[in-house]
């Protein structure tokens, strides 16, 4: 994509890092320099922008200078200074940390912070010439992501194709939303025994609805910290428990006017232990 201005001065390298400030990571200049770089930067990502969303047949840009501005996100822009007078733009990929919910393979939710792809656009006139996968490992690089722990907000198919060709990634974990994890999204669980590995306690009873979801860690960080408590005794029963059928089948919280009607010994034997 060719612009009025002449693009080569942004491009000291063939890919720049933009971030909220708009200006590539490596520049060097005073203010009145800096302005005019941003402008053009600006320019530069609202139309690679706009190309993008017509590329995916989307209804307005992912990509504005001005959500750039307001995220921590950062974009990569790819530059040929051989192409004519002035240079040109060829290839644009947003990517940003985004706290989400998601399914691992067992269906248990989890709240990640994740690293997303956001928008990824090569122009018609040089795809499929090794230009998006040059963007994307720089991207790898410098941020330091692994492809298989990305999570990609609503991949096209030339995205799946893509990642399927360079990363040998295929098999992904179903989810609820619109973004896209592959098998390996989920690596090790943390080592540091204070950290909860992100894993929910979600269902749709009040509990949930009056509290919010717990981390499931920290509900067997209490049951463990009960040493009193004998950890095979008939009683312990697991505020949550892993099951085949998914978080649908979490225990329910125990209702009061069952706790009423019935005494608290024998509704103990089905419900989960709430003295904990
Ligand atoms: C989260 C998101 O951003 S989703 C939206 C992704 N963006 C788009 O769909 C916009 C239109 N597409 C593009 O801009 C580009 O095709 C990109 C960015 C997806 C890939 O960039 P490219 O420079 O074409 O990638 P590169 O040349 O490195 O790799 C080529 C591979 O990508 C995939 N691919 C690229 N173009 C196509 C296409 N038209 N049809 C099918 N697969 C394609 C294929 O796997 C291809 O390998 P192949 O040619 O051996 O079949």
């Amino acid at each position: 994509m060719e612009f009025r201005f002449d693009v080569r001065p942004i491009f000291t390298n063939q890919i720049v890092r933009i971030n909220s400030n708009l200006l590539p990571s490596t520049f060097v200049g005073d203010r009145r320099m800096a302005i005019d770089m941003a402008n053009k930067v600006s320019q530069i990502i609202n139309e690679m922008g706009e190309a993008s969303a017509k590329a995916q047949g989307l209804n307005k840009p992912v990509t504005t200078s001005q959500k750039l501005r307001l995220t921590d996100q950062m974009v990569y822009l790819l530059g040929d200074n051989d192409h004519g007078r002035h240079g040109a733009v060829v290839g644009l990929l947003k990517v940003g940390q985004k706290s989400l919910y998601v399914f691992d393979e067992n269906g248990e939710t989890k709240m990640v912070d994740a690293p997303c792809v956001l928008d990824f656009y090569v122009h018609e006139s040089r795809q499929r010439s090794g230009l998006g996968k040059t963007l994307f490992e720089t991207m790898l690089r410098e941020e330091n992501y692994k492809p298989e722990k990305l999570a990609i907000d609503r991949p096209s198919d030339k995205l799946i194709g893509f990642l399927r060709k360079h990363y040998g990634l295929e098999k992904t974990i179903p989810q609820m939303n619109n973004f896209v994890v592959y098998e390996g999204f989920f690596g090790n669980p943390s080592s540091d025994p204070n950290s909860h590995d992100g894993r929910m306690h979600m269902t749709a009873g009040p509990n949930t609805a009056l509290f919010g979801p717990q981390f499931i860690n920290d509900e067997c960080k209490k049951r463990a910290s009960k040493s009193w408590e004998p950890q095979n005794s008939p009683t312990t029963i697991p505020l949550v428990q892993s099951s085949p059928v998914g978080r649908y089948a979490a225990p329910r919280p125990m209702c009061s006017m069952a706790e009423i009607i019935h005494s608290s010994a024998t509704a103990a034997a089905g419900e989960p232990n709430r003295e904990l």
